[in-house]
């Protein structure tokens, strides 16, 4: 219960800062491997620990948070962990109902129709009150990690929790949410205003509660072209950013920051001149060419094509090598270019994660 969990104090001592440095673009000796969804289904202790609950009401306990996001340190060496959680928790705290539906996905009973609908949301949201449980999840998986890989916290980025509370779930077309970026400009200016105020909110409170590095998920930038990118995604994230890095540098802290704006290759350029450290990839983007086209100035993490991991293990290592190739071995975290799919063989996730560990320690042994 929560009186015995831990303070954001004293934690146990990082053995491993391999992630650490490859976000700042520093020298490592091997490059860090993580996977995005390494938390999830293709576990069997994964469905076992989830059988029978109630999604949001896991991500409300500290403890089982806690579980799930050790539960793939347990198994492969992965050189970070991402606090188990989900984007939606944030409009949840902002008032609207979000439920996961087996079969569905969340689903939002009432969404965002009209501009009118806004007037239904908490435009001051007491994050320590509304998303404590986070913090307190964050916390006291920065302890039972025992140091032996950094924490992430993460939130989803302002257009795409816009587009679910009006979508009302996951969508193909994206059109409910994109019509309103069409018809209601002003609007949707508010609502991504008002998302980003307690996403710079929230992702601070992470980083007092233990988290040593931040991602932010655009997963729906791809549905945007590069001009309503440019208008109502773009912005958001160089605030969050900015707003983050500056409160952070007040308290003497610093901690990287990820963007993962899935799908938005034709925003490349900007997105490495956005205040994040690293820029995350999906696997429509060529290795040596998003090299590039940031020019040095971040560092780069994905980008293997999720699907792969279908492949035999010795092919999931040939494209590895490949992948390690393009990017170079310097300033680089390989992950998925999206997250692992529940279908999905826990041993060829092994392959992937060793491929990477010794391809690039036979690379960096040569530079
Ligand atoms: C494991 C899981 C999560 N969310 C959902 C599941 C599946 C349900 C279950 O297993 O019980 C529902 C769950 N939550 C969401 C979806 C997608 C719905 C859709 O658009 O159709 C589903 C099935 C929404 C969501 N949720 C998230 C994103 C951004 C990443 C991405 O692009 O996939 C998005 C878009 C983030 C997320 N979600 C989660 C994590 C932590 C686990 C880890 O990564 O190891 C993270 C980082 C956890």
């Amino acid at each position: 219960s929560e009186c015995f969990l831990p303070s954001p104090k004293d934690f146990p001592q990082l053995k491993n800062d391999t992630f650490l440095r490859a976000a700042r673009g520093e020298e490592t000796e091997h490059v860090p491997v993580w996977c995005m969804r390494q938390a999830g289904r293709y576990l069997p202790e994964f469905r076992e620990s989830r059988a029978g609950k109630d999604f949001f009401e896991t991500c409300q306990s500290p403890e089982a948070c806690c579980e799930l996001t050790l539960q793939p340190l347990r198994r492969f060496p992965f050189d970070a962990a991402i606090i188990f959680s989900d984007i939606l928790v944030v409009p949840q705290a902002m008032g609207m109902d979000v439920q996961m539906v087996a079969g569905k996905g969340p689903t939002f009973p009432e969404p965002l129709k009209e501009p009118e609908d806004l007037q239904r949301l908490q435009v001051k949201v007491d994050t320590d009150k509304e998303l404590g449980y986070v913090f307190r999840a964050i916390t006291l998986t920065r302890h039972k990690i025992e140091g032996k890989v950094p924490l992430i916290g993460f939130s989803g980025a302002p257009w795409t929790l816009m587009s679910y509370m009006i979508e009302g779930g996951g969508s193909n077309t994206h059109s409910k949410a994109k019509r309103w970026l069409y018809q209601h400009p002003e609007a949707s200016h508010m609502l991504l205003k008002m998302l980003t105020d307690v996403i710079v909110e929230y992702l601070l409170g992470q980083v007092a509660a233990g988290a040593q590095a931040l991602q932010v998920f655009e997963s729906h930038a791809g549905i945007l072209g590069p001009a309503e990118f440019k208008e109502f995604s773009l912005p958001y994230l160089r605030d969050i950013a900015r707003r983050v890095k500056d409160k952070l540098k007040e308290a003497g802290q610093d901690v990287p920051m990820i963007v993962f704006a899935k799908d938005a290759h034709y925003a490349l350029e900007e997105l490495s001149q956005s205040n994040y450290e690293v820029v995350g990839l999906d696997w429509t983007i060529d290795p040596l060419s998003a090299r590039e086209r940031t020019g040095g100035k971040v560092s780069l993490q994905g980008n293997m094509d999720p699907c792969a991991l279908y492949a035999p293990k010795e092919r999931i290592s040939d494209i590895v090598k490949k992948m390690l190739e393009g990017f170079g071995t310097r300033g680089y975290i390989a992950n998925l270019g999206h997250g692992v799919y529940p279908d999905m063989e826990p041993e060829n996730i092994g392959a992937f994660v060793e491929a990477v560990h010794q391809h690039s320690k036979q690379m960096i042994k040569q530079i």
